[in-house]
């Protein structure tokens, strides 16, 4: 039975994929992640996701690998991850009180070499905080590594006023997607291993 890695650094990923109940590992993808600035949210997640998983899988070509990526889309601007207290801070000056647009790309590319791809988008609509309690938010950390700077999961549910998609694509891997991508792709669940 060919082995599944998850080509990802990302512990919000590996927890949905355990989930999931299957034998996988993961690996660090150990790409580039600079795409053309002209590209829309969706084709830069979608290349990205490309990016790590055939980077992944030409390590290790007899694998099914697995690789995503997440852009927040809000008032036409891009945003990523935040790199300190001040960036996230000035993400969810913009997110809170607006809805925003979460872009998951997801690519799987199977044994055979075949490559197979979605981008799923899930809108978010959050409350507007005040200053102080944006600050409180913040002093959870719960900014560190999340792309628009929350946890959808965790006590970042207090700015969820509506949610329309699939929560687990908000928190890095759209789980209903990927199981439908391993399915149409040929790969057997509930395999005795
Ligand atoms: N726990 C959690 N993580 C989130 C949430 N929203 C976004 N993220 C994480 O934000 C990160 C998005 O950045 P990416 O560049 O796609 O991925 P990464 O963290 O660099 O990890 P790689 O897969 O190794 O590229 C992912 O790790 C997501 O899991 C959320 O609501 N909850």
């Amino acid at each position: 039975m060919s082995e599944l890695i998850l080509a990802s650094t990302s512990s919000a990923r590996r927890a949905l994929m355990d989930g999931l109940g299957l034998p996988y590992r993961a690996e660090a993808p150990g790409v580039d992640e600079v795409v053309s600035p002209h590209l829309s949210a969706e084709d830069a997640v979608r290349e990205l996701a490309s990016r790590k998983a055939r980077a992944v899988h030409q390590r290790h070509p007899e694998a099914w690998v697995l690789g995503a990526d997440q852009l927040v889309e809000v008032a036409g601007e891009i945003l990523s991850k935040p790199q300190d207290r001040n960036a996230a801070r000035e993400q969810l000056g913009k997110l809170l009180g607006h809805t925003h647009a979460i872009h998951t790309g997801v690519c799987l590319v199977g044994p055979d070499g075949q490559v197979h791809e979605a981008v799923e988008t899930a809108r978010l609509g959050f409350y507007a905080l005040s200053a102080e309690e944006l600050e409180r938010y913040l002093d959870l950390d719960e900014w560190v590594g999340c792309c628009g700077s929350y946890r959808v999961e965790s006590a970042g549910q207090a700015l969820l006023e509506r949610l329309e998609g699939d929560r687990s694509n908000v928190q890095g891997l759209p789980m209903v997607t990927v199981v439908r991508l391993l399915r149409s792709a040929g790969f057997r669940f509930f395999e005795r291993r």
